[in-house]
């Protein structure tokens, strides 16, 4: 038998109220000390790094569900640690910026949605909610920038299901064939739509309102039904939407919201002609009568996605919450230096220590980033072999075996998940503990993403990447973005920064700076573009008082 999810939140409340008073007193366990294999034998040429204690990742009994694993991020919540936000900068610019609430209450969201708020339990908004939907139920235009794990979804959710349910539309047309959504929200991968999509139907949950997801990898015609049955949101990758519009299965005529999540990773993915031809080039209503939104935790400030800003938003407001660009400062980092023929030992060395620290018999859930596909399958086969039991998830795979391997993951069937980038930006895992960049990433962006898999909604987590000469294009950015998140740098790792810097190792912009990517740009040189909206504003409230300065976007600023 089925039971509906508020079934499933009313029965998680007891379990989940059990399990907290059961551990809420109890002292962590004690840790051992952990001396990486590379520090034992050979220390890196380069310095002589100041041996971290390596605390294993430790599994809190409420946050562990063993069970079913399920789709998208839907059904558990933990709770949130609110303190962990409480001095977060907020800076916002444009004209008229509407003021943060402090709660729910607060905000006119209507009866129905903000019982499925206390549904999901979430008592207060986090600072992006806090800021964003006054924002947004305002009818602005709004490009915001937040950390990972800091609530973004709900941040643009919630004011598009609100405005459905206050606002008046005229009817649809009677096409049993195309299906005319009110409100559109894109994003990069398949797996992050239907996180979404389960996300957006929780909120929506017995409001009347209707939440399809349409993704490529799987066969259309369920797509189709299901839109044929009625839809108010649509949540939808670039592709799979091309194809239903390109079928005229989908008209957006009737879009009064559209929300774009993870904008950047879209144009980073190549989806910008795809994305303009879904915004400019189909029905879709033009900005400014319709409404938009932009969210990520990175936005960086000389990228496509600040045009995109421009042409797709009309006077909208620019709102950067924490650091942005940053990471967040809940999420431990330690970089390790290891050659490349060492990193399996080493990474098994991590797997055993961690082991030996989790709590019921059960292993903290492990992502270990790699940069290829090979490598993934290889690595998985390799772990499995030594009875550490992994999965992976990567572009080669089916869609079916990336939705399998990811419940078995959730689940903690397969504690270890081996992946590439598909599996950096927005997925919300409770329970991951620990992030290892087996091979990091060149781009300082897409590290801030991977890493955001642990951490989240104000919890703790655990980082770890293996560093080596390959890795020196991505030294400064990282070194300066753990010093921003009060990380203790390895004193190798500022060696090879500062090489880097003198070095003239400027030729990957991204990776060499441009930390403080979530800035207004349209406050550098009088950016003014096009008519019908961008302007150059110049409100800003900044209680962390950054981002002051350089208003040359040429130039190395205080945001590099
Ligand atoms: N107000 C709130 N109270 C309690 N929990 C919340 C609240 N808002 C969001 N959460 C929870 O916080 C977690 C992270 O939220 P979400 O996935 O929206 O983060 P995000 O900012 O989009 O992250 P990313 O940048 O990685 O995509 C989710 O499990 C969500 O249910």
């Amino acid at each position: 038998m089925t039971t509906s999810w508020a079934d499933a939140v009313a029965e998680n409340d007891d379990n989940n109220n059990n399990n907290n008073n059961n551990n809420n007193n109890q002292a962590p366990p004690a840790r051992p000390t952990y001396i990486p294999p590379h520090l034992r034998k050979n220390p890196p040429i380069l310095a002589n790094p100041p041996v971290p204690a390596y605390t294993a990742p430790s599994l809190s009994g409420n946050r562990y569900s063993g069970g079913g694993g399920g789709g998208g991020g839907g059904g558990e919540n933990f709770v949130i640690n609110f303190a962990a936000y409480e001095d977060i900068p907020v800076e916002t610019s444009g004209d008229n910026v509407p003021p943060p609430v402090n709660t729910f209450a607060e905000i006119d969201l209507g009866e129905a949605l903000n019982l499925n708020i206390r549904r999901c339990k979430y008592v207060k908004p986090t600072p992006v909610q806090r800021h964003a939907i006054p924002i947004s139920l305002g009818g602005r235009d709004l490009m915001a920038c937040a950390q990972t794990g800091s609530g973004k979804t709900a941040a643009f959710c919630f004011p598009i299901i609100s405005g459905i349910l206050n606002g008046k539309y005229a009817q649809k047309p009677r096409d049993m064939r195309t299906a005319y959504p009110l409100a559109l929200i894109l994003s990069p991968t398949r797996e992050l739509s239907c996180q979404i999509h389960e996300e957006a139907k929780k909120f929506s949950y017995q409001t009347g309102i209707r939440v399809v997801v349409a993704y490529g990898g799987t066969p259309v015609r369920e797509q189709l039904a299901e839109l044929q049955r009625g839809v108010d949101i649509l949540v939808a990758t670039p592709g799979r939407l091309n194809d239903l519009l390109e079928r005229a299965r989908v008209s957006l005529q009737m879009i009064r919201y559209l929300a774009l999540d993870e904008a950047d990773r879209m144009l980073d993915m190549g989806f910008e002609p795809q994305i303009r031809k879904i915004v400019e080039q189909m029905d879709m209503p033009p900005r400014g009568v319709r409404q938009t939104l932009l969210f990520s935790a990175t936005f960086p400030k000389r990228d496509t996605v600040q045009r995109l800003a421009s042409d797709f938003l009309a006077n909208y407001i620019f709102l950067a919450v924490g650091r942005v660009g940053s990471s967040t400062d809940l999420i431990v980092q330690r970089v390790e230096f290891v050659q490349e023929s060492d990193k399996r030992s080493h990474l098994m060395d991590l797997l055993h220590a961690q082991r030996d620290n989790g709590s019921h018999g059960k292993q903290a859930l492990t992502l270990v980033f790699v940069e290829t596909k090979k490598g993934a399958d290889s690595l998985e086969y390799w772990l499995c072999s030594n009875g550490f039991p992994a999965t992976t998830i990567h572009g080669d795979r089916s869609q079916q075996e990336r939705e399998h391997a990811l419940r078995s993951f959730k689940s903690g069937q397969t504690p270890i998940l081996v992946a590439t980038d598909v599996a950096a930006r927005g997925l919300d895992i409770p329970h991951v503990a620990h992030v290892v960049n087996f091979d990091l990433p060149n781009d300082i962006d897409d590290y801030v993403h991977r890493i955001g898999r642990t951490g989240r909604a104000g919890n703790t987590g655990l980082a770890t990447a293996f560093f080596n000469d390959n890795n020196s294009s991505i030294s400064k950015a990282l070194a300066d973005l753990m010093q921003e998140s009060n990380q203790e740098v390895p004193v190798w790792l500022q060696k090879h920064a500062a090489i880097r810097s003198y070095g003239g190792g400027g030729r990957n912009r991204r990776s060499g700076g441009g930390r403080f990517g979530g800035r207004d740009f349209r406050r550098d040189s009088g950016f003014n573009r096009g008519s019908g909206g961008a302007d150059n504003s110049g409100n800003t409230t900044s209680p962390g008082g950054y981002g002051s300065g350089n208003n040359n976007p040429g130039a190395p600023s205080a945001w590099d």
